[in-house]
């Protein structure tokens, strides 16, 4: 087999696989090296099956705002097993599959620059192989999780978010240490799939930081309701687990002691970068490699290295990964041929506008763009209007006591959205065509005219603009 490829992706994720489709579309050869599973972690341990763990919780919580019906108890092997199914069985196969139908070369081991366009592969017997590409290298190698130092909690073995979505016995008490996206979305699956005894450990005093106040308070309720007990300003100070294997014992900064089943970390996570080889081509080790709109990495000489994904830390979602990964494979092909590189789907606008995210949590958080508070930051002349959407006439009928609502930022000095916020059970889709408006930058005098069905509950666009003072 050739060590010498067009184009060496590091990292079979959603990025580096459709760095390898645009690629090989534009004629080029390519390898790409992966030493887990083809797929990433998206696939195996991140969005797919945490999904499939939350969507039986929505399902009992919309069955339960729809009077004369009911459900009995979520049989929780029967769930596990659909997870199971939806990660294919932790089996590559079908995307190495794919990855051959497009025509990439999948070489297995960990990869790390060796030097400019050379990466060296170590395979799991410790061979190695040396790759060389004549024109690109592209990172898409992800990003790992944050261990806070805390006294004990790395010695207990604490489950990080891939032992959660990957649970085979759900624990009866659960400690919860962050207040982001994943901790909120796991907290709400396991908790409804029988971790009874649930606790939420938050330093800040509130949950999604980055999204709409509201939304996190929404979220905090609906925690709150079922159960699970939410303690902000709280921050995890020893973990003991004497007994490896046995229960955890957590000393909190309000003075309490939990003992707990088992303890999740989701505090965030640091960009793939590290032991990368980066030094050796002047770039510091384990930090967000920048990359300019083009995901070419600006500081490295003659062009040649890009990265995608997560390791960019531009925004650490699925989709965005991957729409970084279409415009650096196609940027390469059209630099490799000697083509225009610049044409517009070519750069990365997308992220800068803030990313389109949906929290599958019960209500879902959907928000596209900027919040008020960082567009009153970024200087623009901001004015936000909200709305509840539980009075929009088709949330009314979709579930009694629909509890939701929205928000729109408009820039006043060119009538445009700069960011919306939807919450609401089962809203994820309405998202996009806040994503369409926000980013395509409708002016709001043609939004008027963008008539939202009756009765559905995007009306909440025509009640956001009547708010506004169309
Ligand atoms: C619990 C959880 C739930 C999430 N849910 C969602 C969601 O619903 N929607 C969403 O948009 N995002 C979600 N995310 C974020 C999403 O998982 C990531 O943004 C996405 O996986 C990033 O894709 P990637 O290709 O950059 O990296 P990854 O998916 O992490 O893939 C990187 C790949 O590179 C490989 N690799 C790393 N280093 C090397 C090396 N040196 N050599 C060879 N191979 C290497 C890894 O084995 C891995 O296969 C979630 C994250 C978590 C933790
Ligand atoms: N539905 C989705 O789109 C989805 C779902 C899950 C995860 N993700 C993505 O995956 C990435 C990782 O998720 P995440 O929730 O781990 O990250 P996050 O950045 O969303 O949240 C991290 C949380 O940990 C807290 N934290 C950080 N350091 C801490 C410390 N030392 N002690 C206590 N708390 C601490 C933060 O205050 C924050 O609440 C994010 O980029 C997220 O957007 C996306």
């Amino acid at each position: 087999m050739s060590d010498v490829f067009d184009v060496i992706v590091i990292g079979a994720g959603p990025a580096g696989e459709n760095v390898v489709g645009r690629v090989t579309r534009g004629g080029l050869t390519a390898a790409v090296v992966e030493q887990d599973l083809a797929g990433g972690d998206c696939s195996y341990w991140a969005c797919i099956p945490s999904k499939a763990l939350l969507r039986p919780m929505e399902l009992v919580a919309e069955v339960g705002r729809q009077p004369g019906l009911s459900v009995g108890p979520i049989d929780v092997p029967a769930v596990l097993a659909r997870r199971d199914e939806a990660v294919s069985g932790y089996d590559d196969s079908g995307q190495v599959r794919w990855l051959e139908s497009v025509h990439g070369t999948v070489i297995r081991g960990r990869g790390r620059i060796a030097g400019p366009r050379q990466v060296e592969v170590t395979a799991a017997d410790g061979g190695k192989r040396l790759l060389t590409a004549r024109h690109a290298v592209v990172l898409a190698t992800g990003s790992t999780p944050v261990i806070p130092r805390v006294p004990g909690l790395a010695a207990a073995d604490p489950w990080l978010t891939k032992d959660a979505t990957a649970v085979k016995e759900v624990p009866a008490r659960l400690i919860v240490m962050g207040g982001g996206v994943a901790a909120c979305e796991l907290a709400q699956a396991l908790h409804a799939l029988g971790a009874k005894e649930t606790t939420l450990v938050v330093r800040k005093d509130r949950v999604l930081e980055r999204t709409e106040p509201f939304a996190g308070e929404m979220v905090t309720a609906s925690l709150r309701e079922a159960g699970i007990d939410v303690r902000f300003n709280t921050t995890i100070e020893k973990v003991e687990r004497p007994v490896p294997g046995s229960e955890v014992t957590v000393d909190l900064s309000d003075g309490t002691r939990l003992t707990a089943d088992e303890i999740m970390v989701a505090t965030g996570r640091d960009p793939g970068s590290a032991d990368m080889g980066l030094p050796l081509i002047g770039l510091p080790d384990g930090a967000p490699v920048a990359v300019d709109d083009s995901m070419r990495a600006t500081e490295v000489e003659a062009g040649w290295l890009y990265a995608v994904g997560d390791v960019n830390n531009r925004s650490m979602l699925t989709h965005m990964g991957k729409y970084q990964a279409r415009i650096a494979g196609d940027v390469i092909v059209a630099r490799v041929a000697g083509a225009p590189d610049d044409l517009p789907s070519m750069r990365d606008r997308a992220d800068a506008m803030g990313s389109p995210q949906v929290i599958f949590t019960d209500p879902h958080v959907c928000a596209v763009g900027r919040t008020e508070e960082r567009a009153r930051r970024d200087g623009f002349n901001v004015r936000a209007v909200e709305y509840d959407i539980g009075l929009v006439t088709g949330a009314y009928l979709q579930a009694d006591g629909y509890k939701g609502r929205a928000k729109m930022v408009v820039d006043e000095d060119r009538r445009v959205l700069l960011g919306v916020t939807f919450v609401g059970p089962g809203i994820a889709d309405l998202l996009h065509g806040a994503t369409i408006a926000v980013t395509a930058e409708v002016p709001l005098d043609d939004l008027w005219h963008a008539i939202p069905v009756f009765p559905a509950v995007s009306e909440i666009w025509l009640r956001l603009l009547e708010a506004y003072g169309l």
